[in-house]
């Protein structure tokens, strides 16, 4: 597996993957890779000939405040893994290589965008906007993976590539990956490293509040009480707050006040100074 940080040097050796018609798959992400990234690689494997895995920091979608410097980052860790995985590059490029001076242009999808994630990070899904098409623009991959714990995200990046008509990736070629969860049930994310021993444990509460309350949400009825009662058992288990507890169309991600058969359920809460996200479907699919 080749390290790259120069966009050059990536065309040239993309261009060479694609020889006698070989596909290749991309799959983004910001480093600190657990599980959960890795399946994605496996699943990139199984689809295409070659997998180019991309790891950037990107500094345009952390707001202000945000963890941006404190966010981990192992790139020798990292390429070891991917390396065992049989992803074929890695583009690993520096801020400056992605913006340089004098850029000036900014990707913003509205609609899927809002609320949630959107409402609590403003800006951060036009920094993701950004910088997936221009991953998309620089790898030009046949298709690309992103994970369902990010499931506002995949909406905005299926999105854009519709109002944009990208070709390379197609939006059909956008592949959502589930969550891969701990044994406990709590969604990988590379954020757990800031928890201690304490808030870990503690944090397991998340994926089982969101369970309970999903049991009773498929049964019918409006969805206020079980959410309330979500919000009590996280600030009792020992989560300082709840950024949100919605639930919402699973493909338009309108907010639902009640079950309509295609019902997600979706939560962002923190625990110390670190924020989780999950979602759920709220019917098996
Ligand atoms: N537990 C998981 N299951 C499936 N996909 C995941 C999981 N965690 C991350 N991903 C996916 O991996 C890709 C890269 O994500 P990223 O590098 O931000 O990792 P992360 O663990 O989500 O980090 P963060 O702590 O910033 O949320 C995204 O498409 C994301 O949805
Ligand atoms: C898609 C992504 C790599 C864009 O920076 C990031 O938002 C992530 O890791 O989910
Ligand atoms: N996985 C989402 C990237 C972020 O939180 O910025």
């Amino acid at each position: 597996m080749q390290t790259i940080g120069k966009l050059e040097v990536l065309r040239k050796r993309v261009a060479d993957l694609r020889e006698s018609g070989k596909t290749v798959a991309l799959v983004p992400t910001m480093g600190a890779l657990h599980d959960g990234h890795l399946t994605l690689m496996r699943r990139a494997r199984e689809a295409a000939d070659h997998v180019v895995a991309s790891i950037f920091v990107n500094p345009r979608q952390f707001g202000e405040g945000e963890d941006l410097d404190a966010y981990p980052r192992q790139l020798q860790r990292d390429s070891e893994l991917l390396e065992a995985e049989g992803v074929a590059l890695l583009w690993a490029p520096q801020p400056d290589e992605v913006y340089p001076t004098g850029y000036a242009t900014n990707i913003s999808v509205a609609g899927v965008s809002e609320g949630l994630c959107g409402g609590d990070r403003p800006g951060h899904f036009d920094g993701v906007a950004t910088v997936v098409c221009k991953l998309f623009n620089q790898v030009l991959p046949d298709m690309a993976f992103f994970g369902e714990k990010d499931w506002q995200q995949l909406a905005v990046i299926r999105r854009m590539a519709r109002d944009l008509d990208l070709t390379r990736p197609h939006v059909e070629a956008i592949i959502g990956v589930p969550i891969v969860r701990e044994d406990d049930g709590l969604a990988m994310s590379s954020r757990n490293s800031y928890l201690s021993a304490e808030q870990r444990a503690q944090a397991a509460a998340l994926p089982k509040a969101m369970r309970d309350a999903i049991a009773v949400i498929a049964q019918g009825g409006a969805v206020g009480r079980p959410l309330g009662n979500l919000r009590e058992v996280l600030q009792v288990s020992g989560f300082d707050s709840v950024d949100y507890a919605e639930v919402r169309d699973a493909d338009s991600l309108e907010r639902l006040e009640a079950d309509n058969g295609n019902a997600r359920l979706f939560v962002a809460a923190r625990i110390g100074g670190t924020r989780l996200i999950d979602n759920m479907a709220i019917h098996a699919q």
